[in-house]
Protein backbone atom coordinates (compact mmCIF):
# COMPACT_ATOMS: atom_id res chain seq x y z
CA UNK A 1 0.00 0.00 0.00
CA UNK A 2 1.24 3.35 -0.37
CA UNK A 3 1.00 6.35 1.64
CA UNK A 4 -2.93 7.38 2.41
CA UNK A 5 -4.77 9.52 4.52
CA UNK A 6 -7.31 7.82 6.57
CA UNK A 7 -10.46 10.08 7.68
CA UNK A 8 -11.37 8.98 11.33
CA UNK A 9 -14.28 10.66 12.26
CA UNK A 10 -14.46 11.62 15.96
CA UNK A 11 -18.18 10.59 17.15
CA UNK A 12 -18.26 12.56 19.99
CA UNK A 13 -16.65 16.47 18.39
CA UNK A 14 -17.72 15.59 14.80
CA UNK A 15 -14.32 16.29 13.97
CA UNK A 16 -12.81 13.99 11.07
CA UNK A 17 -9.45 13.22 12.45
CA UNK A 18 -6.70 12.97 9.56
CA UNK A 19 -4.77 9.97 9.60
CA UNK A 20 -1.88 8.93 7.41
CA UNK A 21 -1.00 5.74 6.06
CA UNK A 22 2.91 5.39 5.77
CA UNK A 23 3.55 2.25 5.11
CA UNK A 24 3.42 -1.66 5.30
CA UNK A 25 -0.13 -2.25 6.92
CA UNK A 26 -0.06 -0.10 9.71
CA UNK A 27 -2.14 2.95 9.92
CA UNK A 28 -0.98 6.07 12.03
CA UNK A 29 -2.23 9.26 13.20
CA UNK A 30 -1.12 12.45 11.79
CA UNK A 31 -0.70 13.98 15.54
CA UNK A 32 0.91 10.67 17.66
CA UNK A 33 -0.17 10.21 21.40
CA UNK A 34 0.73 7.96 24.24
CA UNK A 35 0.18 4.39 23.17
CA UNK A 36 -2.61 3.13 25.58
CA UNK A 37 -1.61 0.62 28.43
CA UNK A 38 -0.82 -2.88 27.53
CA UNK A 39 -3.84 -5.14 28.11
CA UNK A 40 -3.56 -6.99 31.06
CA UNK A 41 -2.12 -4.34 32.85
CA UNK A 42 -4.49 -2.93 34.41
CA UNK A 43 -4.12 0.66 32.97
CA UNK A 44 -6.34 1.98 29.86
CA UNK A 45 -9.89 1.28 30.83
CA UNK A 46 -8.92 -2.51 30.85
CA UNK A 47 -11.04 -4.99 32.83
CA UNK A 48 -10.66 -8.20 34.23
CA UNK A 49 -13.51 -11.06 35.25
CA UNK A 50 -13.42 -11.16 38.80
CA UNK A 51 -13.09 -14.69 40.54
CA UNK A 52 -17.00 -13.85 41.39
CA UNK A 53 -17.91 -13.27 37.90
CA UNK A 54 -16.21 -16.06 36.95
CA UNK A 55 -17.34 -18.59 39.27
CA UNK A 56 -21.09 -17.26 38.31
CA UNK A 57 -20.49 -18.10 34.69
CA UNK A 58 -18.73 -21.27 35.77
CA UNK A 59 -21.76 -21.75 37.21
CA UNK A 60 -24.13 -21.16 34.01
CA UNK A 61 -22.16 -23.67 32.26
CA UNK A 62 -23.77 -26.51 31.91
CA UNK A 63 -21.60 -29.99 31.29
CA UNK A 64 -23.30 -32.93 29.32
CA UNK A 65 -24.40 -36.06 30.66
CA UNK A 66 -25.64 -35.45 34.34
CA UNK A 67 -25.57 -32.89 37.05
CA UNK A 68 -27.13 -29.96 34.82
CA UNK A 69 -30.05 -29.69 36.57
CA UNK A 70 -30.01 -27.15 39.26
CA UNK A 71 -27.56 -25.50 36.31
CA UNK A 72 -30.38 -24.89 34.02
CA UNK A 73 -32.42 -23.72 36.53
CA UNK A 74 -30.31 -21.27 37.45
CA UNK A 75 -29.58 -20.57 33.54
CA UNK A 76 -33.64 -19.68 33.13
CA UNK A 77 -33.58 -17.76 36.24
CA UNK A 78 -30.92 -15.76 35.10
CA UNK A 79 -32.60 -15.25 32.10
CA UNK A 80 -36.08 -14.15 33.36
CA UNK A 81 -34.17 -11.96 35.96
CA UNK A 82 -32.17 -10.15 32.69
CA UNK A 83 -35.74 -9.94 30.74
CA UNK A 84 -36.96 -6.45 30.44
CA UNK A 85 -40.05 -7.25 31.63
CA UNK A 86 -39.41 -8.33 34.90
CA UNK A 87 -36.39 -5.89 35.03
CA UNK A 88 -36.86 -2.64 36.83
CA UNK A 89 -34.74 0.52 35.55
CA UNK A 90 -32.32 0.47 38.11
CA UNK A 91 -32.32 -3.29 39.34
CA UNK A 92 -29.49 -5.00 39.59
CA UNK A 93 -28.32 -8.97 38.89
CA UNK A 94 -27.30 -10.85 41.66
CA UNK A 95 -23.76 -10.42 40.71
CA UNK A 96 -24.38 -7.32 39.11
CA UNK A 97 -24.01 -6.30 42.75
CA UNK A 98 -21.13 -7.52 43.69
CA UNK A 99 -18.93 -5.90 41.07
CA UNK A 100 -17.67 -2.73 40.00
CA UNK A 101 -19.05 -2.17 36.42
CA UNK A 102 -16.46 0.01 34.65
CA UNK A 103 -17.34 1.46 31.07
CA UNK A 104 -14.70 0.92 28.70
CA UNK A 105 -13.23 3.61 27.20
CA UNK A 106 -14.63 4.12 23.15
CA UNK A 107 -12.65 2.44 20.64
CA UNK A 108 -14.06 5.04 18.13
CA UNK A 109 -12.81 8.48 20.76
CA UNK A 110 -9.52 6.76 21.09
CA UNK A 111 -8.81 5.57 17.57
CA UNK A 112 -5.63 7.52 17.45
CA UNK A 113 -4.37 5.97 20.18
CA UNK A 114 -5.35 2.31 19.17
CA UNK A 115 -3.24 3.70 15.52
CA UNK A 116 -0.45 4.71 17.67
CA UNK A 117 -0.23 1.40 19.49
CA UNK A 118 -0.10 -0.67 16.14
CA UNK A 119 2.94 1.40 14.47
CA UNK A 120 5.47 -0.81 12.90
CA UNK A 121 2.96 -3.67 13.10
CA UNK A 122 0.67 -5.50 10.97
CA UNK A 123 -2.60 -5.28 11.88
CA UNK A 124 -4.81 -8.72 12.14
CA UNK A 125 -8.56 -7.90 12.18
CA UNK A 126 -10.77 -10.61 13.67
CA UNK A 127 -14.74 -9.61 13.60
CA UNK A 128 -17.36 -11.82 15.33
CA UNK A 129 -20.40 -11.98 12.98
CA UNK A 130 -23.70 -11.62 15.23
CA UNK A 131 -23.83 -8.43 16.56
CA UNK A 132 -20.91 -7.03 15.44
CA UNK A 133 -20.44 -7.23 11.55
CA UNK A 134 -23.88 -8.21 9.99
CA UNK A 135 -25.22 -4.49 10.27
CA UNK A 136 -21.44 -3.57 8.51
CA UNK A 137 -21.51 -3.41 4.75
CA UNK A 138 -20.08 -6.14 2.57
CA UNK A 139 -17.82 -3.14 0.64
CA UNK A 140 -16.05 -2.30 4.12
CA UNK A 141 -15.31 -5.66 5.09
CA UNK A 142 -13.82 -5.96 1.65
CA UNK A 143 -11.98 -2.88 2.03
CA UNK A 144 -10.81 -3.65 4.82
CA UNK A 145 -9.46 -7.35 4.14
CA UNK A 146 -7.66 -5.26 1.29
CA UNK A 147 -5.46 -4.10 3.85
CA UNK A 148 -5.07 -6.25 6.46
CA UNK A 149 -5.74 -9.94 7.12
CA UNK A 150 -9.10 -10.43 7.61
CA UNK A 151 -10.94 -13.10 9.76
CA UNK A 152 -14.92 -13.73 10.12
CA UNK A 153 -15.59 -15.70 13.59
CA UNK A 154 -18.70 -16.85 14.21
CA UNK A 155 -20.80 -19.37 16.67
CA UNK A 156 -22.79 -19.83 13.39
CA UNK A 157 -21.50 -22.52 10.55
CA UNK A 158 -18.87 -21.63 8.44
CA UNK A 159 -21.07 -22.05 5.37
CA UNK A 160 -23.87 -20.03 6.88
CA UNK A 161 -21.77 -16.98 7.47
CA UNK A 162 -19.86 -17.20 4.01
CA UNK A 163 -23.08 -17.12 2.68
CA UNK A 164 -23.80 -13.81 4.03
CA UNK A 165 -20.76 -12.39 3.23
CA UNK A 166 -19.73 -13.78 0.11
CA UNK A 167 -16.13 -12.41 0.53
CA UNK A 168 -13.54 -14.99 -0.76
CA UNK A 169 -10.57 -13.47 0.54
CA UNK A 170 -11.45 -13.56 3.90
CA UNK A 171 -10.56 -16.20 7.15
CA UNK A 172 -13.40 -17.87 8.14
CA UNK A 173 -13.87 -19.31 11.56
CA UNK A 174 -17.31 -20.90 12.40
CA UNK A 175 -18.98 -23.29 15.22
CA UNK A 176 -17.27 -20.97 17.74
CA UNK A 177 -13.96 -21.48 15.86
CA UNK A 178 -13.90 -25.00 15.17
CA UNK A 179 -14.38 -24.86 11.67
CA UNK A 180 -11.59 -22.75 9.88
CA UNK A 181 -10.68 -22.56 6.50
CA UNK A 182 -8.60 -19.50 4.76
CA UNK A 183 -9.00 -17.83 1.57
CA UNK A 184 -8.40 -19.88 -1.51
CA UNK A 185 -4.90 -19.45 -3.44
CA UNK A 186 -4.56 -16.18 -4.69
CA UNK A 187 -5.49 -14.14 -1.80
CA UNK A 188 -2.39 -12.16 -0.66
CA UNK A 189 -2.25 -13.83 2.52
CA UNK A 190 -2.42 -17.10 1.52
CA UNK A 191 0.68 -18.89 2.11
CA UNK A 192 1.33 -21.97 0.02
CA UNK A 193 -1.08 -23.34 -2.79
CA UNK A 194 -4.11 -24.74 -0.43
CA UNK A 195 -6.28 -23.29 1.73
CA UNK A 196 -5.91 -23.12 5.94
CA UNK A 197 -8.48 -25.76 7.53
CA UNK A 198 -8.51 -26.50 10.36
CA UNK A 199 -11.63 -28.51 12.14
CA UNK A 200 -10.68 -29.54 15.72
CA UNK A 201 -13.71 -31.66 16.24
CA UNK A 202 -14.39 -33.31 13.07
CA UNK A 203 -14.61 -36.41 15.16
CA UNK A 204 -18.11 -35.00 16.44
CA UNK A 205 -19.63 -34.02 13.26
CA UNK A 206 -21.94 -37.42 13.53
CA UNK A 207 -22.79 -37.00 17.06
CA UNK A 208 -23.78 -33.27 16.38
CA UNK A 209 -26.04 -34.14 13.70
CA UNK A 210 -27.67 -36.98 15.97
CA UNK A 211 -27.94 -34.65 18.92
CA UNK A 212 -29.84 -32.42 16.07
CA UNK A 213 -32.02 -34.52 15.53
CA UNK A 214 -33.40 -35.43 18.61
CA UNK A 215 -33.28 -31.74 19.99
CA UNK A 216 -35.62 -30.84 16.58
CA UNK A 217 -38.04 -34.12 17.39
CA UNK A 218 -37.89 -33.00 21.54
CA UNK A 219 -39.20 -29.06 20.96
CA UNK A 220 -40.96 -29.30 17.91
CA UNK A 221 -44.02 -29.07 20.41
CA UNK A 222 -42.95 -26.19 22.16
CA UNK A 223 -44.01 -23.25 19.83
CA UNK A 224 -41.13 -21.05 18.73
CA UNK A 225 -38.61 -23.48 19.74
CA UNK A 226 -35.96 -23.56 16.92
CA UNK A 227 -33.09 -25.36 17.00
CA UNK A 228 -29.96 -24.48 14.52
CA UNK A 229 -27.44 -27.32 13.04
CA UNK A 230 -23.99 -24.80 13.10
CA UNK A 231 -22.17 -27.97 11.88
CA UNK A 232 -19.82 -28.61 15.11
CA UNK A 233 -22.24 -27.63 17.71
CA UNK A 234 -26.00 -27.24 18.15
CA UNK A 235 -27.89 -23.54 19.45
CA UNK A 236 -32.03 -24.09 20.68
CA UNK A 237 -32.94 -21.01 20.71
CA UNK A 238 -35.49 -19.47 23.28
CA UNK A 239 -36.30 -15.90 21.69
CA UNK A 240 -39.63 -16.52 20.44
CA UNK A 241 -40.62 -19.21 22.94
CA UNK A 242 -42.90 -18.10 26.15
CA UNK A 243 -41.02 -17.03 28.79
CA UNK A 244 -43.21 -19.67 30.54
CA UNK A 245 -41.93 -22.44 28.54
CA UNK A 246 -38.72 -21.93 28.55
CA UNK A 247 -37.74 -24.43 31.28
CA UNK A 248 -39.88 -26.70 28.95
CA UNK A 249 -37.23 -26.48 26.19
CA UNK A 250 -34.25 -26.45 28.82
CA UNK A 251 -35.80 -30.01 30.23
CA UNK A 252 -35.80 -31.15 26.54
CA UNK A 253 -32.14 -29.71 26.14
CA UNK A 254 -30.88 -31.61 29.36
CA UNK A 255 -32.73 -34.82 28.60
CA UNK A 256 -30.52 -35.32 25.21
CA UNK A 257 -27.85 -33.90 26.59
CA UNK A 258 -27.63 -36.85 29.81
CA UNK A 259 -26.90 -39.03 26.77
CA UNK A 260 -24.07 -37.02 25.71
CA UNK A 261 -21.05 -37.13 28.13
CA UNK A 262 -18.79 -35.73 25.51
CA UNK A 263 -21.06 -32.63 24.69
CA UNK A 264 -21.36 -29.61 27.02
CA UNK A 265 -23.71 -26.90 27.19
CA UNK A 266 -23.07 -22.85 27.10
CA UNK A 267 -26.00 -19.91 27.46
CA UNK A 268 -25.51 -17.16 24.96
CA UNK A 269 -28.16 -14.49 23.99
CA UNK A 270 -32.17 -16.25 24.78
CA UNK A 271 -29.90 -19.21 23.45
CA UNK A 272 -28.33 -22.49 24.86
CA UNK A 273 -25.67 -24.11 22.90
CA UNK A 274 -24.38 -27.46 22.86
CA UNK A 275 -20.81 -28.13 21.81
CA UNK A 276 -18.21 -30.61 22.05
CA UNK A 277 -15.70 -30.61 25.58
CA UNK A 278 -12.49 -30.43 23.44
CA UNK A 279 -10.44 -27.30 24.72
CA UNK A 280 -11.25 -25.19 21.67
CA UNK A 281 -13.06 -21.96 21.54
CA UNK A 282 -12.63 -18.59 19.62
CA UNK A 283 -9.74 -17.64 21.44
CA UNK A 284 -7.96 -20.73 20.29
CA UNK A 285 -9.25 -20.28 16.87
CA UNK A 286 -7.69 -16.61 17.12
CA UNK A 287 -4.10 -18.06 17.81
CA UNK A 288 -4.00 -20.71 15.23
CA UNK A 289 -5.18 -17.79 12.61
CA UNK A 290 -2.34 -15.68 13.76
CA UNK A 291 0.11 -18.79 13.54
CA UNK A 292 -1.11 -19.76 10.23
CA UNK A 293 -0.84 -16.40 9.23
CA UNK A 294 2.90 -16.42 10.03
CA UNK A 295 2.71 -14.29 13.25
CA UNK A 296 2.98 -17.12 15.99
CA UNK A 297 6.15 -16.03 17.55
CA UNK A 298 6.09 -12.41 16.08
CA UNK A 299 6.30 -9.16 18.02
CA UNK A 300 5.18 -7.01 15.20
CA UNK A 301 1.95 -8.40 15.00
CA UNK A 302 -1.14 -6.22 16.31
CA UNK A 303 -4.51 -8.40 16.20
CA UNK A 304 -7.77 -6.33 16.84
CA UNK A 305 -10.92 -8.61 17.59
CA UNK A 306 -14.11 -7.13 17.86
CA UNK A 307 -17.19 -8.85 19.45
CA UNK A 308 -20.30 -8.27 21.39
CA UNK A 309 -20.86 -12.08 22.72
CA UNK A 310 -20.01 -13.89 25.74
CA UNK A 311 -17.94 -16.13 23.55
CA UNK A 312 -15.64 -12.96 22.52
CA UNK A 313 -14.36 -13.13 25.56
CA UNK A 314 -12.15 -16.24 25.03
CA UNK A 315 -10.76 -13.96 22.28
CA UNK A 316 -10.20 -10.97 24.19
CA UNK A 317 -8.39 -12.92 26.92
CA UNK A 318 -5.92 -14.20 24.93
CA UNK A 319 -5.19 -11.33 23.57
CA UNK A 320 -4.99 -9.59 27.08
CA UNK A 321 -2.30 -12.64 27.83
CA UNK A 322 -0.32 -12.02 24.48
CA UNK A 323 -0.18 -8.42 25.35
CA UNK A 324 -0.42 -8.07 21.77
CA UNK A 325 -3.38 -5.75 19.85
CA UNK A 326 -6.97 -5.05 21.85
CA UNK A 327 -10.52 -6.32 21.85
CA UNK A 328 -13.05 -4.42 21.47
CA UNK A 329 -16.41 -5.15 22.64
CA UNK A 330 -19.23 -3.88 21.69
CA UNK A 331 -21.99 -3.16 23.83
CA UNK A 332 -24.74 -0.83 25.11
CA UNK A 333 -23.91 -1.37 28.87
CA UNK A 334 -21.03 -1.38 31.11
CA UNK A 335 -19.64 -5.31 31.19
CA UNK A 336 -16.63 -7.13 32.60
CA UNK A 337 -14.86 -7.83 30.27
CA UNK A 338 -11.38 -8.82 28.77
CA UNK A 339 -11.48 -6.38 26.21
CA UNK A 340 -9.91 -3.32 26.41
CA UNK A 341 -11.63 -0.73 24.90
CA UNK A 342 -15.88 -0.89 23.49
CA UNK A 343 -17.85 0.39 21.03
CA UNK A 344 -21.63 0.85 21.66
CA UNK A 345 -23.33 0.12 18.70
CA UNK A 346 -22.58 -2.39 16.06
CA UNK A 347 -23.19 0.55 13.30
CA UNK A 348 -21.02 2.17 15.22
CA UNK A 349 -17.99 -0.65 14.81
CA UNK A 350 -18.94 0.16 10.80
CA UNK A 351 -15.43 -0.12 9.62
CA UNK A 352 -16.35 2.76 6.67
CA UNK A 353 -16.40 5.06 9.43
CA UNK A 354 -12.98 4.73 10.28
CA UNK A 355 -10.94 3.27 7.09
CA UNK A 356 -12.95 5.89 5.18
CA UNK A 357 -10.60 6.70 2.45
CA UNK A 358 -9.54 2.84 1.55
O1 LIG B 1 -20.56 -15.73 17.28
P1 LIG B 1 -21.65 -14.91 16.69
O2 LIG B 1 -21.43 -14.59 15.24
O3 LIG B 1 -21.92 -13.67 17.50
O4 LIG B 1 -22.95 -15.84 16.74
C1 LIG B 1 -23.62 -16.05 17.96
C2 LIG B 1 -24.98 -16.67 17.69
O5 LIG B 1 -25.57 -15.89 16.64
C3 LIG B 1 -26.88 -16.31 16.25
O6 LIG B 1 -27.72 -16.05 17.31
C4 LIG B 1 -27.98 -14.68 17.50
O7 LIG B 1 -28.97 -14.28 16.56
C5 LIG B 1 -30.28 -14.87 16.81
C6 LIG B 1 -31.25 -14.28 15.81
O8 LIG B 1 -30.80 -14.36 14.53
C7 LIG B 1 -30.75 -14.54 18.20
O9 LIG B 1 -31.99 -15.15 18.47
C8 LIG B 1 -29.73 -15.00 19.26
O10 LIG B 1 -30.14 -14.56 20.52
C9 LIG B 1 -28.37 -14.40 18.92
O11 LIG B 1 -27.40 -14.92 19.82
C10 LIG B 1 -26.89 -17.75 15.85
O12 LIG B 1 -28.22 -18.14 15.56
C11 LIG B 1 -26.28 -18.64 16.92
O13 LIG B 1 -26.19 -19.94 16.43
C12 LIG B 1 -24.86 -18.11 17.20
O14 LIG B 1 -24.24 -18.89 18.19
Amino acid sequence: MTNQNVVVPDTKSGINLPMVRLSGSSIFPATAQKPPTAPGTGGGGCISLSTKKKLLLENLEINGGGGGGARINSWIDSMRASSPTHMKSNQQLPWQQQQQQITLPSAMDNFDQIMEASRGKQIVMFLDYDGTLSPIMRTTVRRLARCFPTAIVSGRCRDKVYKFVRLAELYYAGSHGMDIKGPEKGSKYTKGTEPVICQPASEFLPMIDEVFKELVAKTKLTPGAKVENNKFCVSVHFRCVEEKKWSEVAEAVKSVLKKYPKLRLSQGRKVLEIRPTIKWDKGKALEFLLESLGFANCTDVFPVYIGDDRTDEDAFKVLKEREQGFGILVSKVPKETNASYSLQEPTQASLQNIFHNY
